[in-house]
């Protein structure tokens, strides 16, 4: 399910729905619906395009998860949500997500030891390189976020993100990142259906 996590909002490209049809008829294994930024879809508009959103995810047998709006993702009854370190803890959630898949923001070893990983399925590692699709972005650590990372939980499934592309996918990967995550390399890509082929060549 990690392996090719596509993350999008409508800021990130022209037509979201056209971008995510053609990226999951080439095989995305993950969506995550992150709207956020200036001009962003709220209110009923926002939910709106999350039912349509999730409908085509449902259609190719894709999971569906929300960012941040955890009430989003109840109302349209997403497969998951994705939390960061400074959003609603999921211990305050959980109950209300019972058999949902929950996914963490860790940036640091510093977030790792600080997080109850008690429900959660996966955890974000990153940002891996520089990255203009998050303007808070933190630090990049690097491969060796991921390796150490790696070391540090042997176990807890990894997805790398932050500045992720077809040409370091896979130093990421042999690192010990289960999957990877990207929006612009994706969203703003000319040809989806090569880029996601490229990737998920490398799990081959
Ligand atoms: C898979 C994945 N990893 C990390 C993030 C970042 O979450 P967060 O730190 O809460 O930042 P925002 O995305 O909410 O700006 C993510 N969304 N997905
Ligand atoms: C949403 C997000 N979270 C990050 C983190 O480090 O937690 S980096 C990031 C943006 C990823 O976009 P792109 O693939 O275009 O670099
Ligand atoms: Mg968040």
């Amino acid at each position: 399910m990690l392996q090719l996590y596509f993350i999008c909002g409508t800021n990130n490209t022209r037509d979201i729905e056209k971008v995510l049809e053609e990226a999951l008829k080439a095989g995305i294994t993950l969506f995550q619906f992150r709207e956020k930024g200036q001009g962003a879809l709220t209110g009923e508009d926002k939910k709106q395009m999350a039912f349509k959103l999730k409908a085509l995810c449902t259609e190719y047998g894709v999971p569906f998860i929300v960012n941040d709006d955890w009430q989003l993702a109840l109302d349209v009854d997403a497969d998951g949500i994705h939390l960061g370190q400074d959003d609603d803890k999921i211990a305050d959630i959980i109950e209300k997500f019972p058999d949902k898949i929950i996914g963490l923001s860790v940036s640091n070893f510093e977030e790792y030891d600080q997080s109850d990983l008690t429900h959660v399925d996966y955890i974000g590692v990153g940002p891996v390189y520089e990255t203009s699709s998050k303007s808070d972005a933190k630090r990049p650590g690097g491969i060796e976020l991921i390796r150490k990372m790696r070391l540090y939980d042997e176990q807890i499934p990894i997805v790398a993100i932050g500045g992720i592309t077809n040409r370091n996918c896979e130093m990421i990967l042999k690192a010990g990142a289960d999957g990877i995550s990207t929006i612009s390399s994706i969203a703003a890509s000319s040809n989806i259906e090569q880029d996601v082929k490229n990737y998920l060549d490398y799990y081959k």
